[in-house]
């Protein structure tokens, strides 16, 4: 089982020991009116029901309830370990790592990091560890894939002593980046081995710059409030804007994390919703310039991204946005054009996987991500071994 927990949903999937998906779903507005929905692999759906009467009760008693649903789902078969993406797992932790009481308190010091995914995250663990004491858990880090980082691009321009205690380029997205890196051979041999550009437009949105499928930048940093605009979030800010707001604007700390986190970004600028969609069927002129100012940045981003690379052979859309608004990637290619990039109009409204021209000097693709199957091959991955050392022993 994996669960990608999120600041205001819960995604689950169910796959069996083989990696073959057999169930997935959502836990959606658990703040507000939580709703389960879950198709099987063919796509029937196998669950659409109001959960709203839990709603008050928090994500421990959901997760549990969501634990009974699966377990009667899945009938006489069990489930045999549990898999987490988890935001933040600092310069330690480069890679999966199974789940230890030690681990979470780890784990729990980088909330201030990642103050609006990490405690999320860290809750259904300590929830089914403690209903499900015998089924191994295992933590996968949006922050492990870009290790590979070279110094530069890990590096703030501040003083040692900060950068040591822990001033640091972290970058986030890493399950999806590493997943689309994982199908980049099959679709596209140069994107597999030149430079690479992956924009992961979700809610929380990224771009990562990948060489020979390795991270060498991206535009998140410390924490996932920078680079991109996002859905609530503003994405690269002046730091000089938070002094002025400490200190002219009188807004405390709290104050501020709530706006950076929840207001700011689409929602703030448009001033009707962070949802995209809702922003494209809107006709106000605020509406409008959210999604041009999303696809300003997008494209600047490409721009320092493909110096980064020293050129760049290949992009890729994916998340939310980019693998399903034609509009929003049409404006941003149209922004590139200048790489030599040039998009099929007809393939684009397709949804084609690939919506570059022929002619086009950069590959544009886009490619559907799946964070929960790099979870549960990680997971698999680390329990069969353990499984291994322990009848070696
Ligand atoms: N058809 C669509 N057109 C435009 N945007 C869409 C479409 N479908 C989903 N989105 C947008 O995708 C975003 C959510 O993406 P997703 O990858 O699911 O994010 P997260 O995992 O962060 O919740 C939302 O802003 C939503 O509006
Ligand atoms: C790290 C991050 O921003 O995640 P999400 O897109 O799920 O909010
Ligand atoms: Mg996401």
């Amino acid at each position: 089982m994996v669960i990608n927990a999120g600041s205001s949903s819960i995604k689950f999937a169910v796959f069996g020991t083989d990696i073959a998906p057999r169930l997935t779903g959502r836990l959606e507005s658990l703040g507000s009116a939580p709703r389960l929905s879950a198709k099987s692999a063919e796509g029937r759906v196998v669950a659409d029901e109001d959960w709203s009467a839990d709603h008050a009760s928090g994500v421990h008693v959901l997760i549990q309830r969501l634990m009974n649903w699966l377990e009667d789902h899945l009938g006489a078969e069990a489930v045999v370990a549990i898999g987490h993406r988890v935001a933040i797992g600092g310069l330690e932790h480069s890679g999966p790592a199974l789940v230890t009481p030690e681990l979470l308190v780890k784990l729990k010091a980088l909330v201030p990091l990642a103050p609006l995914h990490q405690p999320r995250n860290l809750e259904p663990i300590e929830s089914l560890g403690a209903s499900h004491p015998h089924v191994p858990q295992v933590v996968c880090f949006d922050t492990a894939f870009h290790q590979t980082l070279p110094r530069v691009a890990q590096m703030y321009a501040l003083p040692k002593a900060l950068r040591d205690a822990g001033a640091h380029r972290y970058g986030f997205h890493g399950l999806s980046y590493e997943y689309i890196a994982s199908r980049l051979p099959d679709i596209d041999q140069r994107g597999a081995t030149d430079r690479t550009i992956v924009a992961h437009l979700g809610s929380g949105a990224s771009m990562c710059a990948l060489r020979s499928g390795r991270s060498i930048a991206t535009t998140m940093g410390f924490s996932p409030l920078s680079g991109l605009v996002m859905g609530t979030r503003p994405g690269d800010l002046d730091p000089g804007l938070m002094i002025w707001l400490i200190r002219e604007c009188g807004m405390s700390v709290d104050q501020i994390e709530a706006t950076l986190y929840h207001d700011a970004g689409l929602k703030g600028v448009s001033g009707i919703s962070g949802d995209m969609r809702q922003l494209l069927a809107s006709d106000t002129p605020e509406a409008s310039e959210a999604v041009e100012l999303f696809a300003y940045k997008a494209a600047t981003e490409v721009g320092a991204l493909t110096a980064a690379l020293g050129g760049l052979d290949t992009l890729v859309f994916t998340a939310g946005i980019g693998e399903r608004s034609p509009e929003v990637r049409a404006m941003i290619c149209a922004r590139c054009k200048w790489l030599g990039l040039e998009v099929s109009m007809a393939r684009n409204q397709a949804g084609s996987s690939t919506i570059s021209t022929p002619d086009s000097r950069v590959a544009v693709h886009v490619i559907a991500t799946n964070e929960e199957l790099m979870v549960a091959r990680h997971t698999i991955d680390l329990v069969l071994k353990r499984m291994l050392k322990e009848s070696v022993q």
